[in-house]
């Protein structure tokens, strides 16, 4: 399992529409992770998820559904994202098993970190790190937290408002995985801005607190 490079989210609650395109040209990119992001109150897609899916088996990238371990289970995604108010971590870890993906939800509080790796988490997120049309009203963190959280032995994960004149900074700063939706999804060219997002693995080789 690639745990470095881009991860895409696909947020259902902002697409006008359900983009199958621009997810099979972000994974084309390069995009590592994909998440199923849906914030509205429709009922679940199973379609929609079950053709995300195919398209993750086919690039080879991991499935993660957001906030419901259950809906992960049943879609047989690779994994989960978990908020601070999205239940027990431990309680989808048992259920999930050792070979789920889980992450957390983190603002940007290392504390939180901490514990949700004690639950089980695999990865730990902190943002918001900029200002997002997709959830303007997340708090917002200070970078410095990502070299701290280099040594919890989990990839971190950066996430709110990361396009490609700040992503840079990000990675620099300590972040395995930048997670991105507007600056994907929204894009003229969605394929080509996930390539230069993945480009800059390749330049940025170090971390601060590496
Ligand atoms: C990778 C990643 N990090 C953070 C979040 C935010 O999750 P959550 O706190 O559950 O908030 P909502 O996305 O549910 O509004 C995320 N989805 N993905
Ligand atoms: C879903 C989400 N969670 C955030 C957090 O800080 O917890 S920021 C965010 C939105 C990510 O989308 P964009 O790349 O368009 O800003």
């Amino acid at each position: 399992m690639t745990a470095r490079g881009l991860y895409a989210i696909y947020d259902r609650t902002t697409l006008a529409t359900d983009a199958l395109d621009r997810v099979e040209a972000v994974l084309a990119g390069g995009a590592c992770w994909l998440q199923y992001r849906d914030k509205r109150d429709t009922g679940i897609d199973a379609g929609l998820l079950g053709e995300l899916r195919a398209l993750t088996r086919t690039y080879g990238a991991q499935l993660i559904v957001n906030d419901d371990w259950q809906l992960a289970q049943a879609v047989a995604a690779d994994g989960v994202h978990m908020g601070q108010s999205d239940g027990s971590v431990a309680t989808a870890r048992a259920a999930l098993g050792t070979g789920a993906i889980i992450g957390v939800s983190c603002s940007g509080e290392i504390e939180l970190a901490r514990r949700g790796i004690e639950q089980g988490a695999s990865y730990v997120s902190f943002g918001r790190f900029f200002d997002s049309h997709t959830k303007p009203d997340a708090p917002g963190a200070d970078p410095s937290v990502l070299a701290q959280a280099r040594a919890l032995g989990v990839p971190v994960v950066a996430i709110g408002g990361i396009d490609i004149d700040n992503a840079g900074d990000i990675i620099t700063a300590g972040a395995d995985l930048i997670a991105v939706s507007g600056a994907l999804f929204h894009a003229p060219d969605s394929g080509a801005a996930a390539r230069a997002l993945c480009a800059l693995f390749e330049d940025t080789g170090s971390h601060a607190g590496a």
